[in-house]
């Protein structure tokens, strides 16, 4: 396996562009993140140029957060483009398991072959069509509790799936890893998880799915313990954290990495 420091310098000197379908909570949040590691985010999602766009990009990410009948058939547009064009495109299925509309346009995005779907414990455990007891965007269940829905929903769609919370599981249906990089704080900012897929699309970009997965899960957790010393709350966290993702290096990336195999 690559050194996650390799895969942070391989994400960098590409500056990877990644064009994002997000929400409109996120799309200012995720971008400024997206700079901060170093790739180039662009948050293009029109009907008539979604298409066209994902053919410019060397990843797409698709965020369901703050979904209406024109932004589901942007995403089945810009998803259905990267998986005919081979362009690795990441699924974060923010709160799906709360609406009709949500679980639809899952199942439909599901059959798109989606590289990566990464989300809160609820989201995976409803995604993989068991009841779950999110309560809209936030997670209401313990990672631990939907890593057997991980590993299933893996095996199906062949996606790597990314459970994240307190210490994240990633699977691609056969091997595991449990990543326990990050702070409590990082739920009480919006929109970091939906940020987080947009660095795991960027990592996706340079290395294979499933280490770069790894990868940018660490990163970002690594991040996020080095904000969490200097923050006083939410508020300077959400600064030092841009900050953190910027500053940190390869071999600092290496130093504070806690990354297991299961
Ligand atoms: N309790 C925690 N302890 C440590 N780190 C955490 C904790 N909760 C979240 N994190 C960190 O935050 C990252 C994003 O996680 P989270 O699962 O909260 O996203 P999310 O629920 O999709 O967020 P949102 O939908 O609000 O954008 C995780 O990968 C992890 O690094
Ligand atoms: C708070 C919120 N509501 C819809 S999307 C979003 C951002 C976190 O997922
Ligand atoms: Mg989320």
């Amino acid at each position: 396996m690559t050194p996650l420091s390799g895969h942070l310098e391989a994400m960098r000197t590409a500056a990877p562009l990644v064009q994002n379908v997000s929400n409109f909570v996120a799309m200012n949040v995720m971008a400024n993140v997206m700079l901060a590691i170093g790739a180039s985010p662009a948050m293009v999602h029109a009907r008539d140029e979604v298409e066209e766009f994902a053919g410019l990009a060397s990843a797409v990410t698709i965020n369901i957060g703050t979904l209406d009948a024109e932004w589901s058939e942007c995403m089945m547009l810009a998803a259905g483009a990267a998986a005919r064009r081979g362009v690795p495109w990441v699924l974060d299925p923010v709160a799906i398991g709360a609406t009709t509309l949500r679980r639809q346009l899952g199942a439909r995005l599901l059959e798109l072959s989606p590289t990566i779907v990464r989300g809160n414990a609820s989201e995976i455990l409803a995604l993989s069509g068991i009841a779950a007891r999110g309560r809209g965007a936030d997670a209401v269940n313990a990672v631990a509790e939907a890593e057997d829905s991980a590993h299933n929903l893996a095996h199906k769609s062949g996606a790597i799936v990314a459970v994240t919370g307190a210490v994240d599981f990633v699977t691609d249906g056969t091997r595991a890893m449990r990543v326990s990089n990050g702070d409590p704080i990082m739920p009480r900012v919006t929109a970091l998880g939906c940020a987080l897929t947009g660095v795991v699309g960027a990592f996706a970009a340079v290395a294979s799915a499933f280490e770069g997965t790894v990868a940018a899960l660490a990163y970002y957790g690594a991040a996020g313990e080095v904000a969490a010393r200097s923050a006083n709350g939410p508020g300077s966290f959400q600064v030092a954290f841009l900050d953190a993702l910027y500053t940190m290096q390869g071999p600092d990336l290496d130093a504070i990495a806690r990354v297991r195999a299961i």
